[in-house]
């Protein structure tokens, strides 16, 4: 059984780190659609530029490599119990190699295990078949978007679409506000899995199953695939846009499926995964252990045109320049026409009041110098104790990387931003306790901390989520680590930084991109109320 384990660990790696054909093409057609010289254009460009990175230095596309999940079809006498053992031990190996970052947490004490084994994880489903040959699918789904997920029961009153009833008009509207409530936190553009009855397990089980379909099938339901259809459609036009910068790309795919329910219940579960659609699934041969075929298009078969179309480097482009939250409402070409006073701003740390005073939502920053990651144990830990660490004119990275140690010391493997907003309540404090001056994360943070960075004088700085090759290229050098008994993602890392670039979405004089573009989307939401189907 030793080469099934070496199969297992190379179908880990390639989801990991190789994006699949089928997603590439669908981000393609995504970035065909939007506007170049507008922030969410830039932010595709640079997601397409990331894809390309982590692919040719095998290294995760995100830092959040998920909850590896496993769905295994085995012929009558195949030993499954040997299979779960070889998927522990390649997981392990992969772990240990920086393929997947250690993520699996003890809910109870908050300790990691750091080789992503513990109870629950992985997750493997286990299914007999008549094939002579064994299927193994992975799919690694990460938390910010795990968060997104959203599960409705029918009737319901829905915000901005009204009532929602128990048939395809119903579940039309439910699908349509899974989307609007993801905003850009999930790191949009997505795509979704729905399950249509069921009960609330198998709901979600359904609405998962719904992402191993190949991005570009048809469904052969012909209500079903109309469905698909109008959501696609009409999410694009919610002007959520790539991380929830505004734009025309939302949505990358609506994967719908439909299951038996008990008459008092009627579910539609919504699985939101972001563009970072990480699944893959191999064919192997159940004697010698070997792969012989790969499920899904691999990536590197479509590097080409994904990769080289354009070379996207926020620190040298222009996006559009974004004053006030108001003008989120604006159309592309006015975005366009904005984009020529797009300012850039160089800032080395530390920062200073009077720097951050003068940043404007839209304008763009380029760090240079030490930032110190921190995340929900930092912060809970912030709160009531000292920093081991000077944070006055400080920038906090909301990022979980992945790192490896070697003799030289610690390197990082993948380092993008996780979502803010789970620090909403403790950032506004943290901010006024140790005079941080700025905040780098995703998915915009709320009114708390807004207030705050207009008393105190601070930013908060949006960088695009899932670019965990293109930031780690920006860490020059590892500086130190405090709290690693947190674990390898809550843990302090202080990092030395240049040409790390971020947009500005919430500044110090009252005005959040994030909360424009979810007003804005929120109106457009409230047209699409009327019965369709
Ligand atoms: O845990 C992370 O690094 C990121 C997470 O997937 C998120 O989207 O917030
Ligand atoms: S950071 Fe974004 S791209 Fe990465 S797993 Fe989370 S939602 Fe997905």
């Amino acid at each position: 059984m030793q080469q099934i384990q070496e199969s297992i660990y190379e179908l880990i790696v390639e989801a990991s780190t190789n994006l699949p054909g089928d997603v590439r093409r669908a981000i393609q057609r995504g970035k065909a659609r939007e506007n170049h010289a507008t922030r969410a254009g830039l932010a595709l460009s640079t997601i397409s530029k990331n894809i390309k990175m982590a692919e040719e230095q095998v290294s995760p596309i995100c830092q959040d490599t998920g909850m590896p999940t496993f769905i295994v079809h085995t012929p009558i006498g195949v030993n499954q119990l040997e299979i779960k053992k070889n998927i522990k031990v390649a997981l392990q190996r992969a772990t240990k190699e920086g393929k997947l970052r250690p993520n699996s947490v003890d809910s109870l004490t908050g300790e990691n295990s750091g080789d992503n084994l513990g109870p629950g994880t992985p997750v493997i489903h286990f299914e007999q078949w008549e094939n002579d040959y064994i299927e193994m699918r992975l799919i690694l789904k990460g938390g910010g978007c795990e968060n997104k997920n959203i599960q409705y029961s029918l009737p319901a009153e829905l915000e901005g679409l009204g009532r929602a009833g128990r048939d395809l008009d119903g579940i039309r509207k439910c699908i349509l506000h899974a989307v609007y409530q993801a905003q850009g936190q999930g790191c949009s553009a997505g795509f979704i899995g729905v399950g249509i009855g069921g009960d609330r397990t198998t709901g979600y089980e359904l609405a998962k199953q719904q992402l191993f379909r190949p991005a570009d099938d048809v469904n052969p339901n012909a209500d079903l695939k109309r469905l698909e259809d109008y959501i696609v459609d009409k999410a694009n036009q919610l002007g959520i846009g790539t991380m929830g910068f505004g734009g025309e790309v939302t949505l990358l795919g609506c994967k719908i499926g439909a299951a038996n329910r008990l008459p008092a219940s009627f579910f539609v579960s919504v699985a939101y995964n972001c563009w970072a659609f990480r699944r893959q699934g191999v064919e192997i041969d159940p004697a010698t252990g070997t792969i012989h075929k790969w499920i899904y298009e691999r990536g590197n078969e479509v590097a080409e045109d994904i990769a080289t179309q354009d070379e996207a480097v926020p620190q040298t482009a222009t996006p559009t320049a974004e004053p006030s939250s108001e003008q989120q409402a604006t159309t592309t070409a006015e975005q366009t026409a904005a984009a020529s006073q797009a300012r850039e701003v160089v800032l080395q740390t530390p920062i200073t009041e009077e720097q951050i005073r003068s940043l404007r939502v839209g304008d763009v920053v380029i760090i240079k110098g030490e930032m110190h990651t921190g995340r929900d144990a930092l912060h809970k830990y912030l709160l009531d104790n000292d920093s081991p660490v000077d944070l006055n004119g400080a920038v906090i990275y909301h990022c979980g990387p992945v790192m490896l140690k070697d003799e030289a010391g610690w390197h990082v493997k993948a380092a993008g931003p996780t979502t803010s907003i789970r620090e909403e309540p403790y950032q506004a404090d943290i901010i006024k306790k140790f005079g941080i001056r700025a905040v780098i994360g995703k998915g915009g943070m709320g009114a708390k901390t807004l207030a705050a960075l207009k008393e105190h004088g601070g930013v908060y700085l949006n960088a695009i989520g899932g670019a965990a090759q293109y930031y780690a290229e920006c860490i020059k050098q590892v500086n130190g680590v405090d709290f690693l008994e947190f674990g390898i993602p809550e843990a302090m890392w202080h990092l030395e930084v240049d040409g790390f670039a971020a947009i500005v979405t919430m500044d110090s004089h009252g005005d959040s991109l994030h909360a424009g573009v979810e007003q804005a989307s929120k109106e457009k939401l409230a047209s699409f109320r009327e019965a369709v189907f």
